[in-house]
């Protein structure tokens, strides 16, 4: 079976394939100072009470925070007695392109979700990923990565405002009915929300002209259905896009690999 690891700056996903579906989804905060032994122990306990008995055989990795990794090999070293893909390092193959600057390195997470969105969208796709921050992937019509948009995540957005003024007062995203606040909390929550509802609108708007051509707009992660059900942003949302490319990049090696 397969463990999937997705590393972002917020949160650390593990998920189980098992060559047919995932098995199961569980999120830790991300923490480079934890070990392979608390990882273990934290993952079995999980499994052990969703009776998931599983012998886990390959494993994949996705880190935006490079540190992690090296705690995540020990894992896969140790407890599971394999040597984990880890996308964007050279023995890591992708089955897309990825068309950017030389010696730009591209988030691993950014090429993952390239990866899955054009298996399950085709080409001339705009990928808005809502994480730590909101980045937007441009996939081309054969499916490469050809570049994007990374802006600040909306709770970095509200943090900020926090962190920075005396007087304002740490809020949670929402959507205001009102874009006229009339207290603090909603009129920091209309700035964001629907300055946010600008930001994406307007960047895909010139993502598209950029291009000249028609393309797919994706939402994935946590906030993204907050702002599909208020603007008439999205083509689509896909809920585990980044666990499906990361299944697809893995299946794509395994194959590879075999036929070297
Ligand atoms: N369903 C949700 N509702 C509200 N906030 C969420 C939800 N999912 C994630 N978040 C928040 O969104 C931000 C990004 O989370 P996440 O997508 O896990 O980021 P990353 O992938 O960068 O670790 C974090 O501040 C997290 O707490
Ligand atoms: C832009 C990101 C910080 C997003 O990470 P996340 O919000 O998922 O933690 C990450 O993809 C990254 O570190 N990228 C490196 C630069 C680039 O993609 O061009
Ligand atoms: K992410």
């Amino acid at each position: 079976m397969l463990l999937a690891v997705d590393c972002g700056n917020t949160n650390t996903v593990f998920s189980l394939w098992d060559g047919t579906s995932f098995l199961g989804m569980w999120r830790t905060a991300t923490d480079w100072k934890r070990t392979a032994d608390q990882y273990y122990v934290w993952l079995d306990t999980l499994m052990k009470l969703q009776g998931i008995d599983a012998e886990i055989s390959d494993m994949i990795i996705s880190s935006t925070v490079p540190r992690v990794v090296f705690n995540l090999r020990v894992l896969s070293d140790r407890y599971f007695n394999t040597r984990p893909f880890v996308v964007g390092k050279s023995d890591c193959l992708l089955p897309v392109d990825v068309r950017v600057d030389e010696g730009t390195t591209v988030g691993p997470d950014r090429l993952v979700n390239t990866v899955a969105g054009f298996d399950k969208h085709g080409g001339d796709l705009i990928i808005v990923d809502f994480g730590t921050a909101t980045t937007f992937d441009v996939v081309d019509v054969d499916g490469a990565y050809v570049g994007g948009v990374i802006a600040p995540g909306v709770n970095l957005s509200l943090e900020a405002l926090h962190q920075a003024a005396a007087a304002l007062p740490h809020v949670d995203i929402s959507k205001p009915q009102r874009v006229v606040g009339t207290n603090t909390v909603a009129c920091m929550q209309s700035g964001v929300f629907w300055g946010y509802v600008g930001l994406v609108r307007e960047i895909c708007d010139r993502i598209k002209a950029e291009r000249g051509t028609a393309m797919k707009i994706i939402s994935t992660g946590g906030l993204a259905p907050l702002f599909q059900q208020s603007a008439d942003l999205f083509d689509a949302f896909e809920e585990d896009l980044t666990m499906h490319g990361l299944q697809i990049i893995h299946n794509y090696n395994k194959e590879v690999g075999a036929q070297e």
